[in-house]
């Protein structure tokens, strides 16, 4: 990674004025991607992330602030060069958007046949690709005869005909189950390792982040709630936007109750067993496991623990003391329950 960002976004803002209301979709949004960068904008519905991705590449212009990609302000440049500049861009979207009346082959040629590339070339440029996403036997077949995963990789290896610099993937795995999400963001990561481009991923899951990104941004009502590494936002999530996904993302809120409840977070350097049982016996109290999982963030382990204390105070506090005594990273969850 390097460290003069790819990608600057300088006080962003986008408002839709109708004839009697306006919307601001998007205020004061500032982030610097650097090259090579996976990096995660997440948001609930209605954040605005449809209308940030579109901004990027100025498919949307912007009411204020601009976008700097390399050295270029695209808020100068002409319809000319934006046009080239949105060629160093590859896209993927939730619906795949390939066109059905062409094959595989047919549709990765499509965006080379429109910079002029000669037919053969691209159909040797196409071989290369579908190798890379592990689809050569397909090439003569129609998007209907293929899974959902074999389109988005089709539309990814499309995206990456022209060799751009940058991905922009927006719901990429929205529409997929759970194991070919993980088979494609494996693809794209593996993409990211081998062609050293730059990745956007936008979301509303906390778990494609975690399973990809290095660096993440929350939008929240339009604005950017929270931003940094993904390690760091997910054991310390500082505003409740982020709190929201990052609690979200672990099923823990269904199974709570009112009483007080904490989150426990473990790095890969220590682990639960010894801390609970000691924290037990040394403050002679019970609680109730709500929840506990381990993931891998950027191929580091971490642990998660939902507990909920006991309904007398004097030992929740002890216990909380006890925790933070022993370096564990300890949040309360009051506020966040009912
Ligand atoms: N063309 C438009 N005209 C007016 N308002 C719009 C337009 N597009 C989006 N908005 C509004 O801007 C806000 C952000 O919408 P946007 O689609 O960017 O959010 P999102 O995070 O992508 O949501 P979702 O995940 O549900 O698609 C919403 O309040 C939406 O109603």
């Amino acid at each position: 990674m390097g460290t003069t960002p790819l990608i600057k976004l300088v006080d962003l803002e986008k408002k839709y004025i109708s004839q009697n209301n306006a919307v601001t979709a998007l205020s004061g949004i500032n982030l610097d991607i650097l090259k090579g960068d996976i990096f995660g904008i997440i948001g609930m519905s209605g954040a605005g992330k449809s209308t940030l991705v579109r901004c990027i590449n100025f498919l949307e212009k912007p009411t204020g602030g601009t976008v700097i990609i390399g050295d270029k302000d695209l808020s100068l440049l002409n319809d000319k060069e934006l046009r080239s500049v949105r060629q160093e861009i590859g896209m993927i979207f939730q619906q795949f958007n390939l066109l059905m009346q062409r094959n595989v082959e047919d549709n990765i040629c499509f965006p080379l046949e429109i910079s002029g590339m000669s037919k053969s070339e691209g159909r040797k440029r196409a071989s290369e690709l579908l190798e890379l996403v592990g689809l050569s036997d397909k090439k003569k077949s129609y998007p209907s005869q293929l899974s959902g995963g074999q389109k988005q990789r089709v539309a990814i290896a499309r995206a990456l005909a022209t060799n751009p610099d940058i991905l922009l993937c927006d719901e990429a795995t929205s529409a997929l189950d759970p194991t070919t999400t993980r088979s494609i963001l494996g693809l794209l990561k593996d993409i990211n390792k081998k062609l050293g481009i730059t990745i956007i991923i936008i979301t509303h899951e906390m778990a494609v982040v975690e399973e990809i990104c290095n660096q993440v941004a929350i939008i929240d009502k339009g604005r950017l709630a929270e931003t940094g590494k993904v390690e760091e936002v997910f054991s310390k999530p500082k505003t409740d936007a982020a709190k929201k996904l990052v609690y979200h993302s672990s099923n823990a809120v269904s199974e709570m109750t009112g009483k007080r409840c904490i989150r426990i977070v473990f790095d890969g350097k220590s682990s639960f067993e010894p801390v609970i049982a000691n924290m037990v016996l040394e403050c002679r109290a019970q609680v109730n496991i709500l929840f506990a999982d381990t993931r891998d963030i950027n191929g580091q382990a971490f642990g998660q623990m939902v507990l909920q204390l006991p309904e007398d105070e004097i030992i929740s506090d002890k216990i909380i003391h006890y925790l933070k005594s022993k370096n564990v990273n300890v949040e309360e969850l009051v506020d966040y329950v009912g």
